[in-house]
């Protein structure tokens, strides 16, 4: 067992690890980073979709046993979307304020700013995090979607598993099109990166279970002019804690970039 506050206590370890190296990172280029191996593009046709370094595996165990007795708690839940029977979303557990939302802004804004400066990665303001469980007899995978999202994170914390892994088609593909999928496998305690709204789903795990963390990051300088998940402009109504990432302001603008790996 594992009371919160030992979990809450815990966290700083696992992030600061990868922090710190993180940190420095801000403010060099992408192909910088590829090549120190800091981050890996997954696809050599470049979908943008890039892994990296999140937690320890300690604090991946420590985190999964938390979750565990949430589930078995009898605690009211929600579940992360209608996609999902099982997993947890992150802002009942009072986990946003702590958690979620320094990793956000800390650890992978700097990096988002620059592997996705054209879609709000340089100004990600309000996330949406959950956890995502596969097992035998439970959800098996998950359908093809794009998320309501601007940047998504995956990270796999564990447990054990076989197959599983996620497969990317076009960014948002039309739906009759031929797909032409690519399937990017899972590594243990680290994340993937990716666009919101590529297309995306998880195929089936095989054998044990799946344990991911995904925090849907969203940029209001951006889904305030256009919705991502309807295309349109959106029509706001008030929402409890983030909402869905829209704000009133329609001020702001994505900061102007510029594309740091042509430079020289
Ligand atoms: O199962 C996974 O790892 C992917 C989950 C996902 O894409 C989502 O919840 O939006
Ligand atoms: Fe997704």
């Amino acid at each position: 067992m594992h009371p919160l506050p030992y979990v809450y206590a815990s966290l700083p370890v696992g992030i600061k690890i990868q922090c710190s190296r993180c940190f420095r990172f801000a403010g060099i280029t992408t192909t910088w980073l590829q090549k120190r191996g800091r981050i890996r593009s997954c696809h050599p046709r470049d979908k943008r979709i890039y892994r990296l370094p999140v937690f320890t595996e300690k604090f991946c165990q420590a985190f999964i046993e938390e979750l565990e007795n949430f589930e078995q708690s009898e605690m009211p839940k929600g579940r992360p979307n209608s996609m999902n029977n099982y997993g947890v979303l992150l802002n009942e557990l009072g986990l946003d304020e702590g958690f979620i939302t320094p990793l956000r802004e800390k650890y992978l804004q700097p990096l988002t700013a620059l592997l996705y400066p054209d879609c709000g990665g340089g100004c990600l303001d309000s996330h949406k995090a959950f956890v995502v469980k596969y097992a035998l007899r439970e959800d098996l995978d998950l359908s093809s979607h794009y998320d309501n999202a601007e940047v998504t994170l995956n990270v796999s914390l564990g447990k054990e598993f076989t197959e599983g892994s996620l497969y990317f088609a076009e960014f948002r593909q039309e739906p009759n099109a031929i797909p032409k999928y690519i399937e990017v496998e899972h590594v243990p305690f680290y994340g993937l990166l990716h666009q919101g709204g590529q297309m995306h789903g998880a195929l089936p795990i095989a054998s044990g279970e799946r344990w991911n963390l995904i925090i849907w990051m969203r940029s209001s300088a951006i889904r305030n002019q256009r919705c991502p998940m309807c295309n349109r402009e959106p029509e706001l109504v008030e929402a409890e804690g983030f909402g869905e990432g829209f704000t009133r302001s329609r001020e702001h603008r994505p900061p102007q970039t510029v594309d740091v790996c042509s430079l020289h």
